[in-house]
């Protein structure tokens, strides 16, 4: 079995394969490496890590690999739990690719709202334990990935000129956060801090964030994965139906009612995107990210 056989060091899923493992499936170049995957064959953490520079953004495409990933975590029954990272300094997940919502194609807007409502489904209805290692900003789809998890540890603003922030922030771009995406903020911080922060569209720094319940614990940058990976290893360790019964206590319900109106969803979507209002709003958006740069 992989975890009994391999000494104490990080597998990407290549190396495995030239050390003849059976880890046909996992993502690797065919995406060109917009996650990468890896184990420890000694504690039996995955680490899914998001690699799509500059901003690790949620296209089509990186939804896609996202959900790929942890299938494939997940099909190997000795794994009971995953990190999800990021390997771009400074961010862990900007959000949803903006680019996808400006002038779309419908199909692909349509396959695009899918692959990430899939993304909700997979990671916050994962049997894994799941520990988020927020190294970086993590603004609306992003913090949607970080409160998918189980457990969140964010690097500390402490010292930092520019700390790291995270949150709902849908409502400053005019834009509302879906209701699965809310209720997941309010089951997880509270219905009076939901209600702030999503009117507000606010972005919490990190010792905030902590102070609101949104992140578990706060550490230093050099210290968020490691610290994520024996987090994981803690949760691994807890009987598996036990936990996984648990945590779809909390979740099944939510589950299960975007399941029975996904398809209401992404019509709501696809129309709230494609109007000329919300396509002016998008459109001043993006020039406003590109007008920051120069
Ligand atoms: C009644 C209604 C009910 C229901 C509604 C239903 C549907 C509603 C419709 C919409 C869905 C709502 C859900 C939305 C969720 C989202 O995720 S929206 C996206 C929100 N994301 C952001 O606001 C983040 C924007 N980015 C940043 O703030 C910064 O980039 C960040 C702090 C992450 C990093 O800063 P920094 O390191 O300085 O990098 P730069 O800002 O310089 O960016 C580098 C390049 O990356 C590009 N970029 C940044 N973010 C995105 C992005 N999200 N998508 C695409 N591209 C992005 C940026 O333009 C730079 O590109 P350049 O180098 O200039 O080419």
């Amino acid at each position: 079995m992989l975890v009994a056989t391999l000494s104490k060091r990080l597998l990407r899923v290549g190396q495995a394969k030239r050390c003849g493992l059976s880890l046909r499936s996992f993502s690797d170049a065919k995406d060109k490496d917009l996650v990468l995957t890896s184990i420890d064959g000694d504690t039996g953490v995955a680490t899914i890590t998001m690699n799509q520079a500059p901003v690790n953004s949620l296209s089509l495409e990186m939804c896609q690999a996202i959900t790929t990933a942890i299938k494939e975590v997940e099909s190997q029954p000795e794994i009971q739990s995953l990190v999800l990272a990021s390997s771009l300094p400074g961010v862990f997940c900007a959000g949803l690719d903006i680019t996808e919502l400006h002038k779309p194609d419908e199909k692909r807007l349509t396959d695009f709202w899918h692959s990430f409502q899939q993304i909700y489904f997979d990671l916050y209805g994962s049997r894994l334990a799941t520990i988020a290692a927020i190294a970086g900003h993590a603004p609306a789809a992003g913090c949607m990935l970080a409160l998918s998890c189980d457990y969140r540890i964010m690097v500390s603003g402490a010292g930092s000129k520019k700390p790291s922030t995270i949150g709902l922030n849908e409502t400053k771009l005019g834009i509302v956060a879906p209701s699965w995406l809310g209720y997941q903020y309010i089951d997880t911080i509270g219905q009076r801090q939901a209600e702030l922060g999503l009117s507000l569209g606010l972005l919490h720094q990190p010792e905030q964030a902590l102070a609101i319940g949104l992140v578990d614990e706060l550490v230093p940058r050099e210290e968020v994965l490691s610290r994520a990976q024996a987090e994981a290893v803690k949760w691994g360790k807890i009987p598996a139906k036990a936990r996984l019964a648990s945590k779809m206590l909390a979740r099944k319900a939510r589950l299960d009612h975007l399941a029975a109106t996904r398809k209401e969803d992404n019509d709501f979507f696809r129309s709230f995107v494609t109007n000329e209002t919300a396509q002016k709003i998008i459109d001043g958006y993006l020039q406003s990210l590109s007008k920051k740069k120069s």
